[in-house]
């Protein structure tokens, strides 16, 4: 996938890097990218919200990390956060073929143990918008703990990708009925194929 970014996009820009990803993806190998359909809806969310900081949890090879940092206000900052060094390696050469490294912090490890250091470790007060797209399981406790860690304020946004596919039943259920949450379900399908997923955005409100 690299290669073909190297081979197929132009350094610097943005566009070029995720239609190189999508045509590999669609082309030679699947990849679990969240993809240009939903994509599409994430950068009308990403557009809508217009944030100054926002955290990814699972970077993977950083095609949405470059969708998100595109869109962003120069003085913007996106945290993304990737469990496994091999994809935020190849993340980290994505990001910077894209000429994106000055709005990211890719961090490496896990979120239970990072999001509890957000404040202290990158000066963050709350995040106007988070995307979710990491271990399915960990969207409940991850977003609880979120809560608990004050980086929530009235009017944050959490998107949450594959609330069908591969599902996040535990978090739909949590986050559909809070009268915390005001969620709105975004029908598409998964990644490069005609399989049902979704992606549920929901606001925050205090
Ligand atoms: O599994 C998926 N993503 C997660 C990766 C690991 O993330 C681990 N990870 C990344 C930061 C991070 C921080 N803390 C803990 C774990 C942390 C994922 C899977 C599929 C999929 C759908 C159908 C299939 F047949 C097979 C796979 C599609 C997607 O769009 C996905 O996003
Ligand atoms: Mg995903």
């Amino acid at each position: 996938m690299l290669a073909a970014v190297q081979k197929n996009a132009t350094r610097g820009d943005p566009r070029s890097v995720v239609k190189a990803i999508d045509q590999f993806c669609r082309q030679k190998e699947w990849a679990m990218n969240v993809g240009d359909e939903k994509g599409c809806i994430l950068d009308s969310v990403v557009t809508e919200v217009n944030p100054a900081t926002v955290l990814e949890l699972g970077t993977y090879c950083g095609y949405s990390t470059v969708r998100i940092a595109s869109l962003l206000p120069s003085n913007a900052k996106l945290i993304t956060l990737e469990f496994n060094p091999d994809y935020a390696a190849i993340a980290r050469q994505v990001i910077a073929w894209a000429g994106l490294e000055d709005k990211v912090q890719l961090v490496e490890g896990a979120s239970g143990d990072w999001i509890p250091k957000m404040k202290e470790k990158f000066g963050i007060e709350t995040f106007d918008l988070v995307f979710l797209d990491h271990w399915k399981d960990r969207y409940l406790p991850d977003t609880k703990l979120m809560e608990e860690c004050g980086l929530l304020r009235k009017g944050s946004i959490l998107l949450a990708d594959n609330v069908i596919c591969p599902g996040t039943p535990d978090y739909l259920e949590y986050i559909r009925n809070s009268p915390r949450y005001k969620s709105q379900y975004f029908k598409s399908h998964l990644e490069y194929t005609k399989v049902e997923d979704g992606l549920e955005k929901s606001v925050f409100l205090g």
